[in-house]
Formats: structure tokens, sequence, C-alpha cells
């Protein structure tokens, strides 16, 4: 089995070449995003720790944390940023390790890891390869903006709290370019995805 880590930087288009491998592959995938969810959700291990970081103030009338709410205050305070990452990366990383675990029991060919943090998180670790999803920066807040209803002011906050493209792309073994038609990316995925599936 191989482990590849996804990652690049906010609205890149992980997601969407996660997706398309998972269809496409033999393939079990992992969202960093979405385990990062549960661990978040009301009974969740990282849930009361956060409620003491931030305060009641932050969770809804139905008892859950408010996401949009603690984006607006982590991607403006790194310290806070900081301590919010100190809590639910450790959680993350240990539900991805399991999920890892899962897959190679199950026997699947390949295991693909989506974050936008992996190379601060150190998941080389744990991944064979690590691959870079770049899209021009101007490309990510156009989509990010009409695809996911983000402001201008959201979008180069978090941006600035990410790594640069030079590091980025030094940390990573391969790197695919979505600025274009996502039809180009496929065609970079498959591409790339021969090598192996010719070994
Ligand atoms: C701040 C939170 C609540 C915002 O949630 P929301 O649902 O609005 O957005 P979402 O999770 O989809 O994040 C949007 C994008 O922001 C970027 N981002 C998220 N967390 C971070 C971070 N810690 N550092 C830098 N960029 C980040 C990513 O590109 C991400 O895809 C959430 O992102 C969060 O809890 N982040 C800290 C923990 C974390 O890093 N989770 C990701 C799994 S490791
Ligand atoms: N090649 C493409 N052409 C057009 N739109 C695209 C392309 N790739 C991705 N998108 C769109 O851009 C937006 C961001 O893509 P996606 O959610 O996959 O990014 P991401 O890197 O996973 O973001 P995040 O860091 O927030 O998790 C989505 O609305 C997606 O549908």
């Amino acid at each position: 089995m191989k482990v590849f880590g996804i990652t690049g930087g906010v609205g890149a288009g992980k997601s969407e070449v996660l997706t398309y491998l998972g269809q496409n592959y033999d393939a079990t995938v992992i969202q960093a995003d979405e385990a990062g969810y549960l661990v978040m959700l009301p009974g969740g291990e990282c849930y009361g720790e956060i409620v003491k970081l931030f305060g009641r103030q932050i969770t809804t009338e139905t008892g859950e944390l408010d996401r949009k709410r603690i984006a607006e205050i982590v991607f403006q305070d790194e310290e806070k940023l900081k301590a919010l990452n100190a809590i639910v990366h450790p959680a993350v990383k240990r539900y991805i390790k399991k999920a890892i675990a899962a897959a190679e029991k199950a026997g699947t060919e390949y295991v693909f890891v989506e974050a936008a943090l992996l190379i601060e998180e150190k998941y080389d670790e744990i991944c064979d390869e690590l691959w870079y999803i770049y899209a021009d920066e101007e490309v990510r807040k156009e989509r990010l903006i009409e695809g996911r209803g983000y402001s201008e002011k959201k979008v180069r906050e978090i941006m600035a709290n990410q790594l640069s493209e030079d590091e980025f792309s030094s940390h990573c073994d391969f790197e695919i370019d979505n600025s274009g038609d996502f039809e180009e990316t496929k065609k970079q995925l498959d591409h790339r995805m021969k090598k192996y599936e010719t070994l």
C-alpha cells in the first residue's frame, strides 16, 4: 500500500483532486478537515477544551461550535490559531493514523490523505509521498469568493496563515497545476498514477 499526502493552499482544489482519485482508483481517501470537524462536535474529544479556550460565546444555541465565528477569531489572531491547532491536530493525526491502519488491513492499494497543513504537522513521517496542488492565487481567490461565498478579507486572512508557494513546492515530491480546467488536472493525475499502476 502506498500513502500519498495531498496538500496546498486554501481553495487550490485539494478536495476536488481527492474526489477524483477516490472515484477512479482503488483508493481510500481521508480528509483532515472532516476529521477536524468530527473531533469538534459536541461529545467529540476536543469540544470541551475548545469551549474552554474561546468561552461559551462560540457555541450556538444548540450547543455546537460556531465554526464561522471561530474562523473569524483565529485567522486574525495567530496565538489563538496556534492554541486551537494544539488542541485539534494531535486528535486529527491519531484519527488519520487509525484510518490508514484500517485501509492497510482492508487491502486498499492507495491511501490519499488531504490536509492544508501536512507539512507543518509533519505528515511526511506517515506518507510515502507528498503532492502539492497548486493554483494561481488570483484563481483561488475567485473560486472561493464565487464558489464558496467567502469574502475577500477571509481569503486574504487564511492565506496569510498558510505556507508560501515556495515552501509548499520545496517540501513536496510532485506538483499539480489546477489553475486551469479540471480536465487538465485529471490528465496530470492519470499520468502520475501510471507510474504506480504499472509497478
Ligand atoms: C477555523 C475553523 C473552525 C473554520 O472552519 P470552517 O468550517 O469555516 O472552514 P474549514 O474547516 O473548511 O477551513 C477552511 C480552510 O481554512 C484553512 N485552514 C483551516 N484550518 C487552518 C489552520 N489551522 N491553519 C491554516 N489554514 C487553515 C484550510 O485551507 C481550510 O480548508 C476550522 O478550519 C478549524 O477548526 N481549524 C483549526 C483546526 C484545523 O486545522 N483543522 C483542519 C484539520 S487539521
Ligand atoms: N480546475 C477547477 N476549475 C474550476 N473550479 C475548480 C477547479 N478546481 C477546484 N474548483 C473549485 O474551487 C473551489 C475550491 O476547490 P476545493 O474545495 O477542492 O479546494 P481545497 O483546496 O480543498 O480548499 P480548502 O483548502 O478550503 O479545503 C471549489 O468550489 C471547487 O469546486
